[in-house]
């Protein structure tokens, strides 16, 4: 047993530890209280097979002295006359063999007429005071009556204490005269007990009849005429018992007790040993005595001996003592060892038990056990709230219920019981050869035929030959739900349930993995005008939109028979990934793509027209991976924006140099501002019929110390696409303002600006508040200022732009249409739009005055606004015959490198201050030929 485990074993209470001492001290005390009383009785069956022995060993001397004593009588009877020194011969060689203090005596039986002849034959035998005693030595005498006498007439050994008893009158002794009698009668030893009457010392008289020839002598009465006296022996008690007694006991603290009833005086204790030194106090406790009572020599039924044994706790040895103790106390420990083993095992099964009772009625998890055959044999309090069925119900029944359902009962009766058992079996994966704990993920149902995802483990068990299988089952519908759920939100846009961008990465990685010889194309669209949506309508206007455009593109692509992946790629691009597509089938799909998508949205009461931009990249030819595929196509898409948006493109190599000669414009641009590096140039607008310097338009002009001049077709719609123009803007309008502040104290004080605003800048709400804010500040009247719009910001978002043009117009402010003739005008829009200006743009002025078509635009442009009451302004006249003709149209004004270029403030500074404020001061051939042609005209 490990060291480890006794400690465990012993790591105990206090309880546990005082209970063990209390049973190991009660253990010992019963231990030795057995070992004390194996102890007594063993000695007491010793003690009692030693009075057997002595009980024979007294029979042995009575024989013994029966013999002695027939042996005597013979050989006196067999004499006719014997000298009593012949008889002590003769007994003393007998005495020889015995042992002890035993007097052998001869008595003669005389009747009282033969006493003093008696008395005188013994003197002349030699006993010269012979005379026949009756003053005896022995306690019992009795007066005689001196019919007989029967005095001793030889002892032996004969020394002075035996020749006390020559000559005593034997039938003093009452007892002796009735033993005398009894011994003829029998013809046997007969035995009496006497009391010596100076010492006390009891002696045992043994008397045999001595005859005159005791040949044929066979009854009593020839006994009794031949009877001439007795032989006898006097013993010593004591003597002869203690010799008994220590030959068979050899312990201490026995007793001889000899009781004589009749005469109290004849009890008797002998002790072995009388020495009580060694006596313990306890001994006086427990005093515990052997005592057996036998028959005394003498056979007197008056008398008996006892034997008494004191037993004390010194007979148990020490070292026995020790040893048994050792011993006892080796098995305490290990018993008790053993019993703590075991009650602490059972004690751990128990507790074992009450916990898995505990698990098993507090478990989360529905606990079923069944047989091998999917009979429900325990049903746990979770399984009957999982499954909703009690456990009464529940008990008995087959497992298969919760596989099929309820609902299912028809079904069910279908199975044969082995096609149940199969069916148990398979469900949760059990292999009853080869049991081994599994977890499995299963359908079952509940009492309603509720569907119950769940999650199984299963143990097989062999309980007493019999097949125990345990069933856990966690309910986890709510967590596959979840996980479906985040699942969805992993990899799917919550807004739309398109891809997300990294689960579309994963796929489209994947594509391009599995399927390396297949041509894919990526398409990179996205929306235009979505931000305006979202500025003008809300986030929830916003996000409604771009459901229906991912709706859209869902119903575009889902005619495809091929892979498609359609990704939500953030804000408002999306990206959609074909399969066995090539750029022309790209192409085509953008087409679709794009018709679809600007198809006019209504969302509640709005109505919302969007547009998109398209970037197409094909693998395997711009990209091998999805983050260069990626990459290039957002390059076309740009590439598609800067081309006027609601179109797509599709990438080359050239994009990509575009795109970063764009971003490092951009990364410029922001800077450009704070580094000082914009300039405001002013081209002059005159009137053509007079020559007078109306306005100004005013052109951004970009410096930047690494890229150089930067010409505004490049950076601006850059700007836009960043939210930039919105700082460049508000820094052209307070440049402008500023300019204008200045004129006002100059003769230039109603020289108007234009000013061209992006559509970014001109949808930002602030704007008109900002601008007159700033015209405010600067105490200067609206009308010194033009806002110019292009055509497609005048006609994008009709219903709002007219409200704002009404706005614009009311508050003072000229508003002139940029580039017209470029877009698509509305012209029944144009009617409703109070524009002051619109301007003829440069490309229909470059074939004038020569291609028909510019002539013919331009005339219609001109009549159409002046018929709206609009003036019109010629961009781009670069000839005097541009500007006559236009003149000749009636064309209000005219700007062009003909007239100036844009310039510098000092430079349009100087420039007005050498025409005097009229453009044909200067040009004198010019002025003439006004005048030629006026005069023509007055002419006509
Ligand atoms: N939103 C803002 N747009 C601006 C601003 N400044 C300029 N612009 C726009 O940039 C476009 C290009 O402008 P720019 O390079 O300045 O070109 C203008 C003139 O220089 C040019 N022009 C004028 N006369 C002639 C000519 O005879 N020949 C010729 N080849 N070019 C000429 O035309 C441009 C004037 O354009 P427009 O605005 O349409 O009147 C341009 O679209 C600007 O609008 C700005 O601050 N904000």
């Amino acid at each position: 047993m490990k060291t480890g485990y006794l400690k465990h074993l012993f790591k105990s209470n206090p309880k546990q530890w005082q209970l063990l001492i209390i049973s190991g001290f009660l253990w010992l005390l019963f231990t030795n209280f057995q070992l004390t009383l194996n102890q007594y009785a063993q000695d007491e069956a010793r003690f009692y097979n030693n009075v057997k022995e002595f009980i024979s060993k007294q029979e042995i001397e009575i024989k013994r002295s029966d013999t002695l004593l027939h042996a005597l009588s013979e050989y006196y009877s067999a004499q006719t006359l014997k000298s009593n020194l012949d008889f002590r011969h003769f007994a003393s060689g007998l005495v020889k063999n015995n042992q002890g203090d035993m007097i052998i005596g001869l008595a003669s039986l005389i009747n009282r007429s033969q006493k003093a002849e008696f008395e005188n034959q013994q003197q002349r035998l030699g006993y010269e005071s012979f005379r026949v005693d009756d003053d005896f030595i022995f306690n019992q005498q009795q007066e005689n009556k001196k019919y007989a006498y029967l005095p001793v007439v030889a002892v032996t050994p004969m020394n002075p204490k035996n020749s006390s008893l020559l000559a005593q009158d034997l039938f003093t002794i009452p007892k002796l005269v009735k033993k005398f009698a009894a011994s003829l009668k029998s013809n046997s030893t007969q035995r009496i007990l006497l009391a010596e009457k100076q010492s006390g010392n009891v002696v045992q008289i043994s008397i045999l009849p001595t005859y005159v020839n005791n040949n044929y002598l066979t009854s009593h009465e020839q006994r009794l005429k031949a009877v001439r006296g007795i032989v006898f022996t006097i013993e010593p008690l004591e003597q002869v018992l203690s010799k008994i007694a220590r030959e068979l006991f050899t312990e201490r603290d026995l007793s001889l007790i000899l009781r004589q009833s009749e005469d109290i005086r004849t009890t008797k204790h002998y002790f072995i040993d009388e020495d009580k030194s060694h006596h313990h106090a306890i001994d006086h406790i427990f005093n515990w005595e052997f005592i057996a009572k036998i028959p005394t020599m003498s056979n007197a039924e008056s008398q008996s001996l006892e034997i008494r044994e004191t037993w004390h706790l010194e007979r148990l040895q020490t070292w026995d003592l020790l040893k048994y103790n050792l011993i006892a106390l080796i098995i305490y420990l290990l018993i008790a060892t053993l019993l703590i083993a075991f009650y602490r095992y059972t004690y751990h099964l128990q507790e074992i038990e009450n916990r898995l009772k505990q698990i098993f009625a507090t478990s989360q998890d529905a606990v079923i056990i069944t047989d091998e055959k999917g009979h429900i044999e325990e049903w746990n309090p979770q399984a009957e709230k999982t499954f909703d069925i009690k456990r009464e119900d529940a008990i008995g029944d087959s497992i298969v219920n919760l596989i099929m359902g309820s609902a299912k009962d028809n079904d069910l009766s279908r199975y044969s019981e082995s096609g149940r058992i199969e069916l148990f079996q398979r469900t949760f994966d059990l292999d009853l050869d080869n049991p081994q704990s599994q977890t499995n993920e299963v359908l079952l149902f509940n009492a309603h035929g509720k569907q119950i995802t769940a999650e199984v483990a299963s143990s097989i068990l062999q309980i007493n030959n019999n097949t125990e299988i345990s069933l856990f089952v966690k309910d986890i519908t709510h967590q596959r739900k979840t996980e479906e759920a985040m699942t969805q939100m992993a990899f799917y846009d919550p807004l739309t349930g398109l891809e997300n961008r990294s689960f579309f990465k994963k796929s489209v990685t994947e594509v391009l993995k599995n399927n390396p010889y297949h041509q894919v194309s990526i398409l990179f669209m996205d929306l235009d005008g979505f931000k305006k949506v979202n500025d003008t309508l809300g986030h929830s206007v916003g996000d409604e939109l771009l459901k229906v455009i991912a709706k859209r593109i869902q119903t575009t692509i889902r005619d495809s028979r091929d892979k498609v992946h359609i990704c939500r790629f953030g804000g408002d691009e999306f990206i959609i990934m074909l399969e066995n597509v090539n750029a022309n089938g790209a192409a085509n799909v953008s087409k679709r793509l794009l018709n679809k998508v600007e198809r006019t949205i209504k969302i509640a009461e709005d109505e919302m027209d969007v547009s998109g931009s398209i970037g197409i990249a094909c693998y395997p030819d711009h990209g091998s991976d999805v983050d260069t595929l990626l990459r290039h196509a957002d390059t076309a898409m740009y590439q598609s924006k800067a081309m006027g948006k609601n179109t797509y493109s599709l990438y080359n190599e050239n994009m990509e140099a575009q795109l970063e000669e764009k971003l490092l414009i951009e990364k410029h641009l922001r800077n450009a501002i704070e580094n000082d590096e914009l300039e405001v140039y002013y081209q002059p607008q005159v009137s053509l019929s007079s020559g007078h310097i109306n306005g100004v338009e005013a052109l951004l002009r970009w410096h930047n110390p690494t890229l150089g001049f930067v010409p505004p077709d490049k950076f601006i719609s850059i700007a836009e696409d960043s939210q930039l123009i919105l700082k460049l803007g508000e820094w052209v309008a307070q440049t402008c303002i500023e300019q204008l502040q200045i004129w006002q104290q100059t003769h230039l004080a109603n020289l108007h600006i234009a000013m061209n605003v992006s559509s970014v800048q001109f949808e930002d709400p602030d704007f008109i508040d900002q601008i007159s804010n700033m015209m405010k500040q600067a105490n200067l009247p609206n009308h010194l200022l033009e806002i110019e719009l292009t055509e497609r910001t005048v006609m994008s978002n009709v219903s709002d732009n007219i409200v704002r043009f009404n706005q614009i117009r009311s508050s003072g402010y000229g508003l002139s249409v940029d580039d017209f003739g470029t877009g698509y005008s509305s012209l029944s829009y144009l009617k409703r739009f109070p524009l002051s200006i619109l301007k003829i743009d440069k490309s229909f002025v470059d074939g004038i005055p020569k291609d028909d078509d510019d002539k013919s635009i331009a005339t219609a442009i001109l009549n159409l606004a002046h018929s709206l009451n609009m003036h019109v302004v010629a961009e781009g006249v670069e000839t005097i015959e541009q500007l006559l003709f236009l003149r000749e149209l009636n064309c209000d004004f005219a700007q062009g490198y003909f007239i100036s270029r844009p310039l510098p403030i000092y430079e349009l500074e100087e420039w007005l201050q050498l025409n005097k404020g009229n453009f044909y001061y200067r040009h004198n051939d010019l002025k003439q030929l006004i005048d030629a042609e006026s005069l023509r005209y007055e002419n006509l």
